[in-house]
This record gives structure tokens, C-alpha cells and sequence, in this order.
């Protein structure tokens, strides 16, 4: 197992995700839990793959009122597990409320990762759907900031981000970054990818990798394969 790359575990249920664990022997690894598994399974699913010793990325990316998040984050943060998230674009009084939520739990606090622009949004999506007239790297530093000063520990980027984010907001704030291919792999509705060399040169903190390794022939290769690359370049 590598503790900085999270496995994306995108199944329909809780039965053919602990199969998938199982099978490919990845008990102990961090995994990422989204809204397709969490939305069926609910609680249950973070209770077995806890049972297992997965540190849990949980990315539900909560965007609302801040009450509504506030309240979410108290339910989540008994859960005990190692991430939440919500949606950058929800603002300042949202990203405190989130973190005032989970500082509510008196076991271990999940870190608060914001989202600033999702891997999937490229420049003309930007501009012509969300109507934003600054360029995807200007929001991507502005969105980071707005998350640092009220309470998030790091952010969701894309690799191409890292160091501007860095730079803006001091090294130790955490970048968790998604759209991880391998340089054979398609980009499928993926639209700022990277391959985990690129991240681990980018200096990201943690990657996210789901079909990449779930729908390879061989998922365990396939995962000692991110680990090699990732442990080629030593930081
Ligand atoms: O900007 C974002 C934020 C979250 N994700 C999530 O990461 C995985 C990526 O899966 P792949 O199969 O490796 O594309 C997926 O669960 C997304 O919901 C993201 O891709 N981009």
C-alpha cells in the first residue's frame, strides 16, 4: 500500500467493492469513497472498509447553505475518517461552517478539502457554461486562497494547479489531486489528467486513481504500477 494514493472506489454496492478489495489484496490502502457507493450504501461501507484499515477519503462535495453543510459535517465527522469535502464556489461563510461542523466531534477530526474547479472543467466550459471571465488557473488560486483563510486544510485540484496553489497558500497546505491517467489510459469525461510521475514531480500530496486501476485487466498490477512511478521520483 502507498498512504498517498487513494484508490477511487466507484462500484454500484458494498458487496463488489469489498470483492474488489479483497481480490486484489488492498486491505490497508487509502480509498475514496463517492456519491454512487456512499448514496447506497450510507454509513455501512465506511464501517467495513474501516473494519479493514482503509484511511477514507470521503468526497461527497457538499455544496449548500451553511447551516445545511454545518449540520452535514456534525453527522459526517462521526464517521471518523480521514476526509471530507465540499465545493469551493459554496464561499466563505460555507467552508467555516463546514470546518465549525466538524470540530464538533470530539474523535478524530477529518481533514476539509475544498474543491476549486472540477478535473473535468476545461477552459471553454468555464468561460461559456459557468459565465467565469478569469482564466481556470486565476479561479483554481483565487477559489484556494478563499478555502485557506476559512478553514479548509487543502483542496481538490488538478496537478497543472499545484505549485501556483502552493505558492498562494504556503507548502503544507494539502493538495489532493484526481484526473490520475497512466500514460496508455484514456481521458474518458476527464479533462485536466496527469500521470502519477507528473503529480508526484508537481509535488501533489496525495492522488486520486479510479478506472485507471478498477477497470484495468489486472487492478493489483495495475496499483504497484502507480506506486512505482510514484516512488521513482523520491521527493
Ligand atoms: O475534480 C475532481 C474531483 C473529484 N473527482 C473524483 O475522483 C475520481 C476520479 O475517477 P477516475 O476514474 O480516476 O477518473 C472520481 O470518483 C471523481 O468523482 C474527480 O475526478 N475530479
Amino acid at each position: 500500500m502507498h498512504p498517498s494514493i487513494y484508490i477511487a472506489l466507484d462500484f454500484p454496492n458494498a458487496e463488489q467493492t469489498l470483492s474488489f478489495v479483497e481480490e486484489n489484496e488492498l486491505a490497508g490502502s487509502p480509498v475514496k469513497v463517492g456519491m454512487q457507493l456512499f448514496y447506497k450504501e450510507g454509513p455501512y461501507i465506511i464501517e467495513k472498509l474501516k473494519e479493514r484499515g482503509h484511511p477514507i477519503f470521503l468526497d461527497l462535495k457538499l455544496h449548500d447553505i451553511p447551516n445545511t453543510v454545518h449540520q452535514a459535517m456534525k453527522s459526517l465527522a462521526s464517521l471518523e475518517i480521514d476526509f471530507v469535502n465540499v465545493h469551493a464556489a459554496g464561499g466563505a461563510r460555507m467552508i467555516e461552517a463546514a470546518r465549525e461542523g466538524l470540530e464538533s466531534t470530539s474523535g478524530k477530526r477529518p481533514k476539509l478539502l475544498a474543491v476549486t474547479q472540477l478535473t473535468s472543467t476545461d477552459e471553454m466550459m468555464l468561460k461559456n457554461e459557468l459565465l467565469i471571465n478569469e482564466t481556470l488557473e486565476n479561479t483554481i488560486v483565487r477559489y484556494a486562497e478563499n478555502s485557506y483563510q476559512h478553514g479548509a486544510d487543502g483542496v481538490v485540484c488538478p496537478v497543472h494547479d499545484i505549485r501556483k496553489v502552493k505558492q498562494a497558500c504556503g507548502s503544507s497546505f494539502i493538495t489532493m489531486t484526481p484526473g490520475i491517467r497512466f500514460k496508455q489510459d484514456e481521458a474518458n469525461d476527464q479533462k485536466r489528467i496527469a500521470t502519477p510521475t507528473e503529480a508526484r514531480n508537481e509535488k501533489a500530496d496525495y492522488i486520486v486513481m479510479g478506472r485507471s486501476i478498477t477497470n484495468a485487466a489486472d487492478s493489483k498490477q495495475a496499483y504497484q504500477q502507480a506506486i512505482k512511478e510514484w516512488n521513482a521520483n523520491e521527493k
